[in-house]
């Protein structure tokens, strides 16, 4: 079974209410979230501890974004290596001293451990509600279905890492390392987008959590797909990459539902937050997300995105 599944079956039943990015605190204007980050599963053992402090607390971050929040704090979780040096910790340190002053955060407290083994950071992060909490369960027959920014470069800059593919600018790299959570946009949409997620698992998967939550499906376009000049390029040359694209992960853009009448507000969104947002679909009566090619073809995946338990 899949995490979602694991979650679903056993998880759930214990309180309906889980399954949105982040939860809200006692009917509080307070939102809170946690993730996990394991060396070798989620980053390279060589991973700077500086981009790793970073990563930890922007994927947080990103997953208070997609409720339409603004992070305030954070409790840092620490499970580390017995034999962890100063430089380790200066490095790390440096990166959540940036983070916290770029996002004007705090750090409120955590727990440190060591074991004998690998590097795994727990963040909890706390947030402000936006005007509205946006659910992953409010898409509508009909929405338009956005997208942030450019998709598939994080998992692109992974292979380009790995030594698959070049990354001469080295831009698909620094989209792995260091995500750019979409605070401004997610508070911007927080008072009428019907539903948003920020794009972890890959982009297919995630609309497909949109679509469970919300009983609806989705039309996507293969071709209005964001991409960055440095995917492009590659995809252009070896066009299996679209997959890669489709369902690769890690890029921490947000992918929201709006019903139609929003469209001018949304360029206007656009604009303002200095972000592109692409159209790339809209919501069906289905259950399933369907991606379509420039044949307007439906195009067979073999798989939707990451899954922890294989
Ligand atoms: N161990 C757990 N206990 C309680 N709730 C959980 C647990 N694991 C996940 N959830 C909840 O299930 C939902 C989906 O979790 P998931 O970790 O897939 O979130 P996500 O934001 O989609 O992914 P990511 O971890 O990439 O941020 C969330 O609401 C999360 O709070
Ligand atoms: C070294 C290395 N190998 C593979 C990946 C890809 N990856 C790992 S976890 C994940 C989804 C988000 O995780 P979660 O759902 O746990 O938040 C993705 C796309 C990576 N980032 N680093
Ligand atoms: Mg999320």
């Amino acid at each position: 079974m899949r995490e979602f599944e694991y979650i679903k079956r056993y998880l759930k039943p214990l309180d309906n209410s889980i399954g949105d990015d982040a939860a809200t605190l006692a009917n509080s204007s307070y939102l809170v979230t946690k993730d996990i980050l394991i060396e070798g599963v989620h980053f390279f053992s060589n991973y700077l501890p500086y981009n790793l402090a970073k990563k930890s607390l922007r994927t947080n971050f990103s997953d208070i974004a997609a409720v339409g929040g603004t992070p305030y704090g954070y409790m840092l979780g620490l499970v580390l290596p017995n034999n962890v040096d100063d430089l380790w910790w200066e490095s790390f340190v440096a990166g959540l001293k940036e983070d916290n002053k770029y996002f004007q955060v705090k750090l409120l407290g955590g727990d440190t451990t060591a074991h004998n083994g690998k590097v795994i950071i727990s963040v909890t992060a706390f947030g402000i509600k936006g005007d509205r909490f946006i659910y992953r369960s409010g898409a509508g027959l009909g929405d338009l279905v956005c997208v942030s920014g450019t998709i598939g470069d994080a998992a692109l800059g992974l292979l380009a890492y790995q030594g698959i593919i070049r990354d001469s600018t080295g831009r698909l790299k620094g989209r792995y390392d260091i995500p750019e959570p979409r605070v401004t946009l997610g508070q911007a949409i927080s008072d009428f987008a019907s539903s948003c997620i920020d794009i972890s698992d890959g982009l297919i998967q995630d609309a497909q959590h949109i679509c469970e939550l919300s009983n609806v499906g989705m039309e996507l376009h293969s071709d209005k797909i964001p991409l960055s000049f440095a995917a492009r390029e590659i995809v252009e040359k070896k066009p299996d990459y679209i997959d890669l694209v489709l369902t690769g992960g890690d890029d921490y853009e947000l992918l929201f539902t709006a019903s139609s009448e929003h469209s001018n507000k949304i360029e206007e969104i656009s604009q303002k937050c200095r972000v592109n947002i692409t159209k790339i679909g809209h919501v069906t009566d289905g259950k399933e997300v369907i991606v379509r090619d420039k044949d307007n073809l439906p195009i067979t995946l073999k798989n939707k995105g990451f899954v922890h338990f294989i």
